[in-house]
């Protein structure tokens, strides 16, 4: 099996720390250094289990590391690929988590130094909970991890990143990382932003006055766990996969519209075929 002797993660929260636990689990990595700005957070990371030591400083903690995964959100991840990497072993692979490809990506490998290697991935693995504390090591598990090589990915590089996430138990589609972009605005990115956009619609009706948020049952909860995710990687994801989400959320408006039509017009068959197209594929994926 494939062996690190040192791994390095950028931001020990959910993803990174979920990562390290699991190929320390799996004896994949001998020793786990984590990289961050906030030292409890980090002092907690060995405290679990998830971490052999840490450092706030970034340039001593890539110092002899053969891996390095940054998981920090979308807009830090080439501005600590910058920091780092005048300080990489040679063969050094750095890898990345981040739910947007194209920019980071595209920022990442011209800031490699001659001899290391980065390529891109993108768990499709999570939930609404950040910080070390949230992490798992089953969280890959049966999931899929998109890798997003280019023309210039170093093939070895590549199939070791590919291996590193089926030993965490992921199935690894390769997808170029425009492709991946728009996949993910519509499956990902495009549910945040209308369940974030629900929440802030009933917080804001107030037409009878009073809190009706207060009121909300299982269908509202289970449609908006997602609302409770991370600002600042909403914000990072919004950011940087701008044309992605608008083309979603004009294509969304337009089933929206069509809704609002069926309602307006009290339009039964079409209302029950509309709910029913839908009730089929939801079904389809259960
Ligand atoms: N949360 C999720 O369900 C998923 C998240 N992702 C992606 O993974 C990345 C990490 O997300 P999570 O683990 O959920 O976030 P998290 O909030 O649990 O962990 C991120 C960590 O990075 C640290 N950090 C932030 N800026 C930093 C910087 N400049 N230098 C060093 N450390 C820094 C934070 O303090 C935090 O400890 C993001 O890019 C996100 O888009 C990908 C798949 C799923
Ligand atoms: O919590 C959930 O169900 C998610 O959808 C988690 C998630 C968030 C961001 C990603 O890029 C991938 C997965």
């Amino acid at each position: 099996m494939l062996v690190f002797n040192r791994m390095a993660v950028i931001g020990v929260g959910l993803i990174g720390g979920s990562l390290a636990r699991i190929l320390r689990e799996k004896g994949a990595v001998k020793e786990v250094v984590g990289i961050g700005r906030g030292e409890e957070n980090l002092k907690r990371g060995v405290e679990l289990g998830v971490l052999d030591r840490y450092t706030t400083n970034a340039k001593e903690g890539v110092a002899g590391a053969d891996l390095v995964f940054v998981a920090t959100p979308v807009c830090a991840i080439p501005k600590v690929v910058a920091e780092i990497a005048p300080f990489l072993a040679p063969g050094c692979i750095v890898t990345d988590g981040g739910s947007v490809k194209e920019f980071v990506v595209e920022a990442c490998e011209q800031l490699m130094p001659e001899g290391t290697f980065f390529v891109g991935g993108h768990p499709i693995a999570g939930t609404e909970h950040s910080g070390v504390e949230a992490s798992f090591s089953t969280l890959y598990q049966g999931k899929r991890c998109i890798v997003t090589p280019t023309a210039n990915t170093d093939a070895l590089a590549l199939e070791k990143v590919v291996e590193i996430w089926k030993i965490a138990g992921s199935t690894v589609p390769l997808m170029d990382p425009v492709q991946h972009d728009r996949v993910v605005a519509a499956i990902s990115h495009l549910p945040h932003m209308v369940a974030y956009s629900l929440v802030n619609a009933v917080d804001g009706y107030d037409r009878f006055g009073g809190d009706l948020l207060s009121f909300s049952a299982g269908g509202f909860r289970d449609f908006t766990r997602i609302a409770s995710s991370d600002p600042v990687m909403w914000r990072d994801i919004a950011l940087t996969n701008r044309d992605a989400i608008l083309e979603m959320m004009d294509f969304f408006s337009g089933y929206l519209e069509t809704l609002r039509g069926l309602v307006a017009e009290g339009d039964a068959e079409g209302l029950r075929s509309f709910f029913l197209n839908s009730k089929e594929k939801r079904d389809a994926i259960l």
